[in-house]
């Protein structure tokens, strides 16, 4: 057995801490909670020791973390730690002041330097004067700017366009002053299949469409999926074929033949009246796994403009497992498994449409990716929120273009 590969590299500890970064960034997590084991509204037994949070600064501060550097800064300033930790001031450690120190002349050289190329947007304040300021204020108020003046903010976790409102929505929060009339019906005209069992349709936004479709797998299914995933579940896509999306889960992609008893692609026929059975009409489901800290950063899913629409399935529930059938399932019980539902975050978020969508077992979300006329959809734009807690599986089923020049519904009136 190879024992080496059994221990952590340096760069898989970068990633943890880039992971824990971006989940306190996400949704305004507290250094004073997350050292204590807790996150969210979760209390876990993962600590944090002073050797770690002194790490987590030096980090943030080499990364140009400025807010989320500080919060861990003055943290180590204030907060007494468990006396075990003893070996701060050794061989190349910065104490917090010189920590504070750096972040502030490295903050307030990008300042001069963005004033210089007219981008002071992103800063209020030069830190030295200012260094009183909450992330989570900062947050809001480029939130709300970029609203306003529909500008485009970079964040300290980049994906360009729409930043704040992502993470606006990510923490269930939405802009939009009237809520969009939504609209739920049990459509049973599709096909004689649904006559017997309607389907259970809901509206989340109507031009472009977006579409929720509820219990459309059963748990045979969903234990299905999850039997004939688990073993292949492991590397991200091809860079080739997700751009610069970045993907902090792990996939595995079935082929129908390996889901006999799973016919998902027959049913997406028969309710969006689809190819997606013939030979290269649709992807293989994808299946994605994320836990904590995973996300997919802001995209639209087209690359090559093949993809015509995008149908993600919910595998599992975002809540707890009061709303899980996951108890009655007795493999996961052997294992001891109780980390089977994602108690926080996860989202798939819409910042052009100001959507967030809360995963849901069993549900679906259909959108077309292309528009008309071929091109991408921009309006599209989405992401998978961070998982603050739990265990998040989705399955995604691509449907191509070509396959379906004929298919594709000429409106997306969901009464025609
Ligand atoms: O997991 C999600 O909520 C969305 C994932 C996604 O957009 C993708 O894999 O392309
Ligand atoms: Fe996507």
């Amino acid at each position: 057995m190879d024992r080496q590969a059994a221990f952590p590299d340096e760069s898989t500890y970068r990633d943890a801490l880039q992971a824990l970064l971006q989940l306190q960034y996400f949704y305004d997590l507290r250094p004073l909670d997350l050292i204590r084991g807790v996150i969210g509204t979760e209390h876990t037994s993962i600590e944090i020791s002073k050797v770690e949070a002194q790490e987590i600064a030096e980090f943030s501060v080499n990364n140009d973390y400025f807010c989320i550097a500080m919060e861990w800064i003055k943290l180590l300033q204030k907060f007494e730690f468990g006396n075990n930790d003893t070996n701060l001031d050794g061989m190349g450690q910065r104490t917090p002041t010189e920590l504070q120190v750096a972040l502030i002349d490295k903050h307030d050289s990008n300042f001069e330097k963005n004033l210089g190329q007219g981008q002071a947007y992103m800063y209020t304040e030069k830190l030295g004067s200012h260094i009183e300021i909450l992330p989570s204020s900062l947050k809001m108020t480029l939130s709300e700017e970029s609203r306003k003046t529909g500008k485009e903010i970079m964040g300290t976790f980049g994906g360009g366009s729409f930043t704040y409102n992502h993470l606006a929505l990510c923490n269930g929060q939405h802009f939009t002053k009237n809520e969009p009339q939504l609209y739920c019906w049990l459509d049973n005209k599709r096909h004689p299949y649904f006559a017997i069992a309607p389907l259970k349709m809901e509206i989340l936004h109507y031009e472009p469409l977006l579409l929720r479709i509820y219990d459309i797998i059963n748990q045979g299914w969903i234990k299905e999926i999850k039997e004939a995933a688990t073993p292949h579940l492991s590397q991200a896509p091809d860079p080739g074929t997700s751009g610069n999306t970045l993907r902090t889960a792990i996939y595995a992609w079935l082929a129908d033949e390996e889901i006999p008893g799973t016919p998902i692609s027959r049913l997406i026929e028969l309710i969006f009246n689809l190819n997606v059975r013939g030979s290269n009409a649709s992807e293989l489901l994808q299946v994605a796994s994320y836990a904590l800290g995973g996300s997919v950063s802001l995209h639209v899913d087209y690359l090559g403009g093949t993809k015509l629409a995008n149908i993600n399935v919910d595998i599992q529930d975002l809540v707890g497992a009061e709303n899980s059938d996951d108890e009655s399932d007795p493999d996961v019980l052997l294992r001891g498994d109780r980390m089977n539902d994602v108690k926080l975050g996860g989202y798939t978020v819409f910042p052009k449409l100001n959507i967030f969508v809360r995963p849901i077992k069993g549900s679906a979300v259909f959108w077309y990716t292309s528009l008309r006329n071929g091109n991408v959809d921009s309006r599209m734009l989405h992401a998978a929120c961070p998982i603050i807690y739990g265990h998040k599986l989705i399955g995604t089923k691509w449907v191509h273009q070509y396959e379906n020049f004929l298919t594709r519904p000429c409106t997306t009136d969901p009464w025609a």
